[in-house]
């Protein structure tokens, strides 16, 4: 497989809703989306996770483009590819730009999977036909209104409610949001806002059999998160921490985590995605997808990813109505009693919205292998 030609897009997407985080509001989603064109003319997308600031991980859109533009592109006309696995071994030379990375190899397992005639989910190995969803609920501005939420959620059938924590918002909000959903499949994610010094505040989660905690301590440790799930009995869940394979060998190793959270993007892509759900399967721990307020390229990515057998617990992909009043792919990602039915459609299974996709571009640029081969 060679490719011939890619386009990389700058979208800006108003989202339906703010979502707040303890870093912020996001009212814009600024994304790039990519397109690898094959010798064949099949046609494959990503979708870029960064944000347009580095408060989740180091990378923007900005660092996005400009290593996909100025590295990666340049690596990937020069090569040829038997499988899309070969493309994280190629970029391997380049340090870290994990979603810079993933961007770019999820286009191209988009167009493998469309030139085998197969769709994304069979080409990564993975058999459901639904996936079970949960979803991810920003900072509200009052306990009444997270209360109000998480019922309107419910009602649409969501399996598994994540909410935000700080340490200034934390074990209050949890009990009462308990209080109110005594039965609810129910998580806390504190995006690193906490300390080792916090782990007798955080002992007090045990009482409110919360399905686990999701990165506690900070974005890059590894080391006290062993420590403090040593102390608490709720499941530590990883996110940030883990960027990579060995990440998460080592992080089993020690026992920082009881569950981890897998996010395309974070880790590199799909290829890196099934070696830590591979990793996570042979030593009993549970994986997860966890979103990054994708629009739909991403969203199909994630719902392919999440077909393979480790991923257990509800993911934080939830359907394009909760974010978009239109999203940029046909159909649109539907939840029916708290599940999505995979597509059935060769590769990611959703055609992109042209005419969305038109409206939400805000720069487009071209390259082609002929002006890059050495
Ligand atoms: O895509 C979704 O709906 C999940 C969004 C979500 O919870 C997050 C996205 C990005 C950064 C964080 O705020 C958070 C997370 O850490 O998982
Ligand atoms: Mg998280």
């Amino acid at each position: 497989m060679q490719i011939e030609k890619i386009i990389v897009r700058r979208m800006k997407m108003r989202m339906k809703t703010p979502f707040t985080t303890s870093f912020g509001t996001m009212i814009d989603k600024h994304f790039l989306l990519l397109e690898a064109i094959d010798e064949l003319g099949n046609r494959g997308w990503g979708e870029s996770v960064a944000f347009d600031a580095p408060w989740y991980t180091e990378e923007t859109v900005d660092t996005n483009f400009h290593i996909i533009k100025d590295f990666l592109v340049p690596i990937l006309f020069n090569c040829h590819i038997e499988h899309p696995d070969d493309v994280s071994e190629r970029f391997s030379p380049i340090r870290r730009n994990n979603m810079a990375k993933a961007a770019v190899e999820g286009a191209i397992w988009d167009a493998y999977a469309k030139r085998n005639r197969m769709t994304l989910a069979e080409a990564l190995g993975g058999k459901r036909k639904r996936i079970e969803v949960g979803i991810s609920i920003g900072i509200q501005g009052s306990l009444s209104d997270l209360i109000s939420i998480v019922q309107k959620y419910i009602d649409e059938g969501y399996k598994r409610i994540k909410v935000k924590i700080k340490p200034d918002a934390d074990i209050e909000v949890l009990k009462q949001l308990r209080k109110a959903f005594p039965d609810v499949p129910l998580m806390a994610d504190a995006n690193s806002s906490y300390s080792l010094a916090d782990a007798e505040k955080l002992k007090q989660l045990d009482s409110l059999d919360l399905l686990m905690i999701e990165q506690p301590l900070a974005h890059d440790d590894i080391i006290d998160h062993a420590k403090l799930q040593k102390m608490i009995q709720t499941p530590i869940c990883l996110d940030e921490s883990i960027t990579s394979l060995e990440d998460a060998r080592k992080a089993i190793e020690i026992g920082s985590a009881g569950v981890i959270n897998i996010k395309i993007g974070r880790v590199g892509g799909l290829t890196e995605a099934k070696k830590i759900h591979d990793i996570c399967f042979e030593h009993g721990i549970p994986v997860w997808c966890g979103g990054m307020l994708e629009a739909g390229v991403g969203r199909a990515h994630n719902i392919a990813l999440t077909t393979l057998p480790n991923f257990i617990l509800p993911g934080d992909t939830a359907g394009s109505s909760r974010y978009w009043d239109q999203d940029i792919i046909q159909p649109e990602v539907v939840v029916e009693d708290g599940y999505i039915s995979v597509p059935t459609a060769f590769g990611i299974g959703y055609e992109p919205n042209i005419e969305m996709v038109e409206k939400f571009t805000t720069g487009i640029w071209q390259f082609n292998r002929n002006d890059f081969i050495s």
